[in-house]
């Protein structure tokens, strides 16, 4: 049996097994002709290219050829973990995936990688339920699945960043001011929902405006074009980030609303919530079901 089969084979077994939810693989890993007892399989997208160079590149100092080797199969093993639970995360907003083990065959240029991950442990979607204490779940996935439609499609062949303050609007709006007219205002609740997917073209066109979309737990748009007059000292965030996500981080500091940013360069959602970064993921495309 050639290797490749051998790890479908035994990804197959510890699935059936384990009576997972899904099988989920990020490469080219055949499964065609594998009992997966009826457990199905997706294909998630690989990481993109830039990041797996960096990691491999990262921590070579070439004076110890086995630690190195060591450091790098480790490096490469959390990296897979790290993209499973992004890459399950993402299924878990899109309402494909709840509960259960998900198992993982990540394939990178020198390794396969079979991860179990429980979706029940995953600190993505932990972090995601953290923020109903505030605001309504479903609130929350629409958000989130539409910051992923802007990072992946763009508007008009261009990309674009995006944040949106959910919550406690109305501290939100007194701690901000319109940089524009504000397109929401005048307009019926039911224009203004984030709930309802005929008003997502909409607000994918308003967020290549400067500034931030506000909307209330509920999913009532309040604003977009919102320039947050925030106090950016001492928000501690990632070096290297910008205007969009150090004021999210601010706004979360001094109200208890969330903040939702994708950036416009990296493709990256983050949410900040009291002025923590509690998600940081890559926006992957959605995995594709195999059987
Ligand atoms: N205080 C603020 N309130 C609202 N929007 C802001 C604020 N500061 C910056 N922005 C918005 O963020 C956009 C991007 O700014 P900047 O590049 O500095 O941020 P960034 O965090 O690096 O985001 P990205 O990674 O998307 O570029 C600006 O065009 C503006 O629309």
């Amino acid at each position: 049996m050639n290797r490749a089969r051998i790890i479908a084979e035994t990804a197959a077994r510890i699935s059936r097994e384990l009576d997972a939810a899904a099988i989920m693989v990020s490469g080219e890993l055949s499964f065609e002709g594998i009992e997966t007892g009826g457990i199905p399989v997706y294909y998630i997208s690989m990481r993109p290219k830039s990041i797996i160079d960096h990691l491999v590149s990262t921590g070579k100092d070439g004076k110890n050829p086995l630690k190195e080797l060591g450091d790098q199969i480790n490096r490469e093993a959390a990296s897979n973990s790290d993209h499973l639970q992004q890459a399950a995360a993402i299924e878990y907003v899109l309402g494909k995936l709840e509960k259960g083990i998900i198992v993982g065959v990540v394939e990178t240029r020198s390794s396969s990688s079979i991860i179990v991950h429980n979706i029940d442990e995953n600190p993505l979607i932990k972090a995601m339920k953290e923020c109903q204490e505030r605001i309504r779940s479903e609130v929350m996935s629409a958000i989130m699945k539409i910051s992923f439609d802007i990072v992946l499609t763009g508007r008009e062949g261009k990309k674009i960043g995006a944040a949106f303050i959910i919550g406690d609007s109305e501290e939100v709006l007194k701690r901000s001011h319109q940089l524009i007219l504000n397109p929401y205002a005048g307009h019926d609740e039911i224009y203004r929902n984030i709930l309802d997917k005929r008003n997502w073209e909409s607000i994918k066109e308003f967020s290549q405006l400067d500034g931030v979309f506000v909307v209330d737990e509920n999913g009532i748009i309040q604003a977009a074009g919102r320039y947050l007059d925030v106090d950016a000292k001492n928000v501690d965030i990632e070096k290297g980030l910008g205007g969009r996500h150090v004021s999210a981080a601010a706004i979360s500091r001094d109200t208890v609303a969330i903040a939702v940013t994708v950036s416009e360069s990296g493709g990256i959602l983050r949410v900040y919530k009291d002025a923590k970064e509690i998600i940081c993921m890559e926006c992957l495309k959605p995995a594709v079901r195999y059987i």
